[in-house]
């Protein structure tokens, strides 16, 4: 059984895919919180702006099968008739809560014969099926990474203790440092004056990263 927050057609907002339309599938649940605001100081992240508790989102809910599931989130992405052949590849990016708590190989399997190509943003700190076609690692504080190799890592910035020079010997193609946002997004989302110019300062002393805005707050999207 898999079990989805919430399910939507958007902009990936962050990272090397920014601005590609993409059907998200939030699952819920992670293993880093718990989701309720009275854990968050406890928590082995504590900063996270997203609600990921149960399955009562926008086409959330629970899945039996991973052919229930694609069929669910294929039918968001939209008809491309009339593009002389030149359709974009679907996109789906699996996110969450922790995604890496459910996807599996059955499912990914199930996205590529609908075409999809396969997306995962992940913490990192549990391994990953097979499959998966941009794989983003965005590590949080101490926390070991079972995963050191993939398409990009976009680390969360400043965090006290994920100094970034600790993952530039990691196995990835890209490196971006995503300023901190305060709070849930749907509160005070945006990256503060401080965690913006501070990260833009680091991207300009090492030119090994890159700035990831999280352009979806900006225009205002999902
Ligand atoms: C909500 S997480 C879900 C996926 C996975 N659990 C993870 O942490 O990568 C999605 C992305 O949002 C980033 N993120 C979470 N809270 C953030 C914040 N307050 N400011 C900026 N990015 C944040 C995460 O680092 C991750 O790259
Ligand atoms: N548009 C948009 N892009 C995103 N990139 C990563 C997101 C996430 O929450 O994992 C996210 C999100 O929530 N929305
Ligand atoms: S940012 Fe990712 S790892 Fe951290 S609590 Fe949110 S979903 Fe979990
Ligand atoms: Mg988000």
């Amino acid at each position: 059984m898999y079990h989805v927050k919430e399910a939507f057609y958007t902009l990936q907002g962050e990272g090397g895919q920014a601005g590609r339309a993409s059907v998200f599938c939030r699952f819920s649940g992670c293993n880093l919180w718990s989701g309720r605001e009275a854990d968050r100081t406890s928590a082995a992240c504590r900063f996270c702006d997203t609600d990921f508790i149960g399955t009562d989102g926008q086409n959330g809910g629970r899945f039996s099968s991973a052919e229930a599931l694609a069929n669910h989130l294929a039918a968001l992405w939209p008809d491309q008739d009339g593009h002389n052949g030149r359709a974009a590849t679907p996109y789906v990016v699996f996110t969450g809560g922790e995604p890496l708590l459910q996807l599996d190989e059955a499912l990914i399997r199930e996205m590529h014969a609908r075409g999809f190509a396969v997306a995962v943003e992940t913490n990192g700190t549990l391994p990953a099926p097979a499959g998966i076609d941009w794989l983003c690692v965005s590590p949080k504080g101490d926390n070991a990474l079972a995963i050191t190799a993939g398409n990009e890592l976009k680390l969360v910035h400043p965090q006290a203790d994920a100094p970034p020079a600790r993952f530039t010997r990691l196995d990835f193609d890209h490196f971006f440092l995503q300023p901190m946002a305060t709070g849930p997004a749907d509160t005070s989302g945006d990256a503060t004056p401080d965690t913006l110019a501070e990260t833009v300062a680091y991207c300009l002393a090492h030119p090994r990263w890159r700035l990831s805005l999280q352009t979806h707050k900006i225009a205002g999207i999902d």
